[in-house]
């Protein structure tokens, strides 16, 4: 397998070290910033353009975010190059998954929406099947883990003594306002009832010092109730270490003669 990130942030550099450990490259790393058609010490190529994509790259990694994926992920699948991202909350926007719905089945290859700072989609899909009642997310981070988001429209966030709601609402518009933030909102819509059932609620807590994400299921299977305390990545407060972790996972499964 040879593979190419796009992304050289807090998740891509998590990513690339990964790889790099266990062998697999990556062979490129796309960037919009940084040098243009370089290899490193390392043996990576980096590049600006997708075009520059050298032959034989059989797996892409979206690591860089909504509008990454907007600008390069029909163009990978057309390619026939599989492409994994952790940017799944962009396809809140129906006319970009019409889009690369319709690049990967022209190109044969396959979009895979990476689990990233969540779990229990798993559970939550297998449910769809017997039919979902509701499903409720809530995210909580602290407040610097909302920092360049909408919510320092509505709170001070360098001030911030309590918990405070900043949003609640369908996991499509919160996918949508908070493009670095609510990716796992858009997972458990994916994974159970979709972007407008779905409801969420996004809180800054000062009496929190990790991002933490819970999931309430009611349907035919019974109940479900999810929570994971995860710790924020050292490069980015925003974005926790299983989403990189989970890119990592998605690569293995995809090597693996036997996968869960
Ligand atoms: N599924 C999940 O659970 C999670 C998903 N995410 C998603 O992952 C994204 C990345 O997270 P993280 O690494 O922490 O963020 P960072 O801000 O640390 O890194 C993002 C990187 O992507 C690059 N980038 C942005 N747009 C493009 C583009 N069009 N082409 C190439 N490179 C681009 C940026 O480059 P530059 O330096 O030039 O800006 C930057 O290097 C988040 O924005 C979020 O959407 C994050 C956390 C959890
Ligand atoms: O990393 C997290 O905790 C969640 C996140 O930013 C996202 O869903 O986009």
């Amino acid at each position: 397998m040879k593979i190419g990130l796009i992304g050289g942030g807090a998740i891509g550099c998590y990513v690339a070290a990964e790889l790099a450990a266990r062998g697999l490259g990556p062979e490129a790393v796309l960037t919009r910033s940084g040098p243009e058609d370089a290899r490193g010490s390392d043996g990576v190529l980096r590049l600006r353009r997708l075009e520059d994509l050298p032959e034989g790259i059989t797996l892409m990694v979206d690591c860089a975010g909504h509008a990454a994926l907007a600008e390069h992920g029909a163009a990978i699948l057309e390619r026939g190059i599989d492409l994994i991202t952790v940017s799944l909350g962009a396809l809140a926007d129906p006319a970009l998954a019409e889009r690369l719905s319709a690049a990967a089945e022209r190109g044969g290859a396959q979009l895979h929406l990476a689990s990233g700072a969540i779990g229990a989609l798993d559970a939550l899909a297998a449910a769809r099947v017997g039919g979902l009642a509701s499903v409720t997310y809530v995210g909580r981070k602290p407040p610097r883990g909302w920092q360049g988001s909408p919510a320092e429209e509505k709170l001070d966030l360098a001030r911030l003594d309590q918990a405070a709601t900043h949003f609640e609402g369908s996991a499509r518009e919160a996918a949508q306002r908070y493009p670095k933030n609510a990716n796992v909102a858009a997972a458990v819509a994916f994974a159970g009832i979709g972007f407008d059932a779905t409801q969420v609620r996004l809180v800054a807590d000062p009496g929190v010092t990790e991002n933490i994400h819970e999931i309430h299921a009611e349907g035919a299977f019974g109940t479900l109730s999810f929570r994971i305390n995860g710790k924020p990545l050292p490069d980015n407060p925003r974005s926790s270490a299983l989403a990189a972790m989970s890119a990592v996972a998605a690569i293995e499964r995809r090597c693996a003669p036997i996968t869960i």
